[in-house]
């Protein structure tokens, strides 16, 4: 089986560097300049500066070329993932494809396996997500990632063909599950930013790691995913290293919400859009979701981080 690797940002170019060790690869890019330039400095200095391409890596800004592959990883923004399915829907047609995305669509509160059998019906989906910044995988170091697709057979397929020497997949059919720990902890990371970025210390961020966790299960089984899903790498997993690392763009931003600073609106955070569609997707199943709904106060400015905080802390006393 080939394999191509659509989008060519920091965790596309990372992965495609990683799977390079073992097998051919196709990179593609929607910027003929940009793949022009990965070509020529064979490195991605605009997403991915300081980690060369090896020689097994083929740029191209040729979709056509591009899904001539059995397997093709989607490494770009959630909110993106429908649109370049559906403009090329021809193109995808009974392929393997393997969301590399976390995150909920706002317009449908869809996950990204949901967005490509709703896109792509003829597709086989799969999902690669759990806890990994690109930058690791480019280099080389140890990572485990969750690799989530409904056919056992299909996904034990994937799974030998995308685990490399440093790259290590564990498998489940899961896929609500693993969708729901990706994209709900990159929420949480933003709670936490803001909490240390405001100086609340790393006790707060530990009540708040918890109690967002207990969130995340909360809709993650009201969805039908299984607990163990959201105990491993695409939930607990991911949850801990994207709340406790700056190299996290979502927690970077929370961090500037605490400390009252700006952010560059032109960087992938994904968990942005991702609280309001999980916001909005809570007050439709009637589940209690408090910190998505903070999040998404402090992102709209309608609550300051003292208000958030007085917010969260005032709610009616339970049992755990
Ligand atoms: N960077 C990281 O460490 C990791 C990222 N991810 C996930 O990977 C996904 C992509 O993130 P990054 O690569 O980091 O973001 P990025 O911002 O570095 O790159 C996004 C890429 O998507 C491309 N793109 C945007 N809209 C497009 C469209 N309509 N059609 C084709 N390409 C389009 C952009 O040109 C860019 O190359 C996100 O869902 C993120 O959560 C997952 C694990 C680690
Ligand atoms: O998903 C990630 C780590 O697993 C990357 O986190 P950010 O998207 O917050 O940078």
């Amino acid at each position: 089986m080939s394999v191509a690797v659509l989008g060519s940002g920091a965790f596309g170019t990372a992965l495609a560097i990683s799977l390079a060790g073992k097998q051919p690869v196709t990179l593609w890019s929607r910027n003929p300049v940009h793949a022009q330039a990965m070509t020529e400095a064979r490195e991605n200095t605009a997403r991915l500066p300081g980690y060369p391409l090896p020689e097994a890596i083929l740029v191209t800004s040729d979709l056509e070329q591009a899904t001539q592959a059995d397997t093709l990883l989607l490494a770009v923004p959630m909110q993106k993932l429908r649109a370049i399915l559906a403009e090329h829907s021809a193109l995808f047609d009974g392929h393997v494809l393997v969301a590399c995305c976390k995150g909920i669509e706002l317009t449908t509160g869809l996950g990204p396996v949901q967005v490509m059998n709703e896109t792509v019906p003829s597709a086989k989906a799969a999902l690669l997500t759990g806890p990994s910044f690109a930058q690791d995988i480019a280099a080389g170091l140890p990572t485990a990632l969750t690799l989530a697709c409904s056919d056992p057979n299909l996904c034990t397929k994937l799974q030998e063909q995308l685990t490399t020497a440093n790259l290590r997949l564990y498998r489940t059919t899961d896929t609500a599950g693993a969708e729901l720990g990706g994209a709900l902890k990159n929420v949480m990371a933003i709670a936490c930013g803001a909490v240390i970025g405001a100086g609340m210390g790393d006790s707060a961020r530990a009540a708040l790691m918890t109690r967002g966790y207990a969130e995340m299960q909360r809709m993650a089984l009201a969805c039908g995913a299984k607990p163990e899903t959201l105990a491993g790498l695409s939930g607990f997993g991911d949850l801990t290293l994207t709340c406790s690392s700056e190299l996290s763009r979502n927690y970077r931003l929370g961090l500037s919400i605490g400390r009252g600073e700006g952010f560059d609106p032109s960087v992938t955070v994904e968990g942005a859009a991702t609280a309001r569609a999980v916001d909005s997707k809570a007050r439709d199943m009637n589940l209690d979701m408090p910190i998505t709904h903070t999040v998404v106060g402090l992102l709209d400015h309608s609550l300051t981080i003292a208000q958030a905080t007085a917010q969260l802390l005032a709610r009616p006393l339970k049992e755990e």
